[in-house]
C-alpha cells in the first residue's frame, strides 16, 4: 500500500518540504534537495528580486532539481502586496500553486490572519491554489477553508527561530478538527526530532528552511530531517500507545515466585 501524499490533486511520494533560502551556495542548496529527496521546493520571488541574485539563473537552478515548486510570498506585509506577488509568481513558474504569507508582526514574523484570509479569498477566486501560512487558530482555519484553501500550513515556531513545536495542545487540536483536510507544519522547526514529532501528531508534511540551510553540513542535515519524518510517519500509522500519568509494569507478574 502507497502512503503518498495528496495536494490539490498532485501526488508526492515525500513529506518534506525545503526551503531555498539563505544555503551558503547554490551548489549547497542543490545538494541539500537532493540529500532531502524533497518533494516541494518552496521559493521567494521577493527575496530573490531584493537579492539582485541573479534571478532567472537562481530560478533556473531551482526548476532544475527535480522537485516541484511552490513559490511563496515570504516578507509580504499586506493583502496588496501578496497578491500582486502571487500573481508575479504565477506568471514566472506557471504553476497556479502559491504559500501565502502575510506578515503581521515584525518580532514574530506572526501571519497577520485577518489579511491572509482576506487574501487567499482573492487568490482563491481567482484559480490559485493557495497553501496558507498560518497560526494553529480553529477560527482561523475554518476561514481559510471558506475562503477556498483545500491546505493549511500552521506555524510550529516563529520564522528562523528553530524552537519546534511551540504549541502542542493547540497543534493536536487543529488536527483532530480538520481530519481530512493535508496539514503541513511551516516553520519554527529546528530539530529532525520536532520534525518527527509533528509527523507523530499525524500531521501530513513539515516544511522547513533555516534549520538545514544554516547548518554544519545542510545535506547532512536535509537527510537527517527526510529520516526523521519517514520515521515519525511510520510511528504515527503505526497507531502510537495511549499516554499514561501513572505506571503500568510492563512486564506484568501472574502469582508469586515460590522462593525455597
Ligand atoms: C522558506 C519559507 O517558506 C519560510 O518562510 C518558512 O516559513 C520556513 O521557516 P523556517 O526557516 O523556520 O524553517
Amino acid at each position: 500500500m502507497t502512503d503518498d501524499l495528496e495536494l490539490y490533486g498532485i501526488t508526492l511520494a515525500s513529506r518534506l518540504m525545503l526551503g531555498t533560502a539563505q544555503y551558503p551556495s547554490p551548489a549547497i542548496l542543490a545538494d541539500a534537495v537532493r540529500a532531502a529527496e524533497a518533494g516541494i521546493v518552496t521559493v521567494s520571488l521577493r527575496r530573490e528580486n531584493a537579492a539582485a541574485r541573479t534571478g532567472q539563473d537562481f530560478w533556473g537552478l531551482v526548476r532544475g532539481l527535480g522537485a516541484r515548486i511552490l513559490p511563496n510570498t515570504a516578507g509580504c506585509h499586506s493583502v496588496k502586496e501578496a497578491v500582486t506577488t502571487a500573481h508575479m509568481a504565477r506568471e514566472v513558474f506557471g504553476t497556479p500553486w502559491i504559500k501565502l504569507e502575510v506578515i503581521g508582526e515584525a518580532d514574530t514574523l506572526q501571519p497577520d490572519v485577518f489579511g491572509l484570509v482576506e487574501a487567499a479569498g482573492i487568490l482563491a477566486a481567482d484559480g490559485f491554489e493557495v497553501f496558507p501560512y498560518t497560526t494553529e487558530d480553529l477560527v482561523v482555519a475554518e476561514r481559510l477553508m471558506e475562503a477556498g484553501c483545500r491546505v493549511l500550513m500552521p506555524w510550529g515556531a516563529p520564522i528562523g527561530s528553530g524552537r519546534g513545536l511551540n504549541n502542542l495542545y493547540g497543534l493536536r487540536s487543529l488536527r483532530a478538527h480538520f481530519p481530512d483536510v493535508p496539514l503541513v507544519i511551516d516553520a519554527g522547526i529546528g530539530l529532525p526530532s520536532h520534525a518527527a514529532a509533528a509527523m507523530e501528531l499525524g500531521y501530513d508534511a513539515v516544511l522547513l528552511n533555516t534549520a538545514v540551510a544554516k547548518a554544519g553540513d545542510p545535506a547532512a542535515m536535509a537527510r537527517a530531517f527526510a529520516r526523521a519524518i519517514e520515521a515519525g510517519r511510520a510511528a504515527f500509522l503505526a497507531g502510537p500507545m495511549p499516554q499514561r500519568d501513572m505506571a503500568a509494569p510492563s512486564t506484568p507478574v501472574i502469582g508469586k515466585a515460590l522462593l525455597g
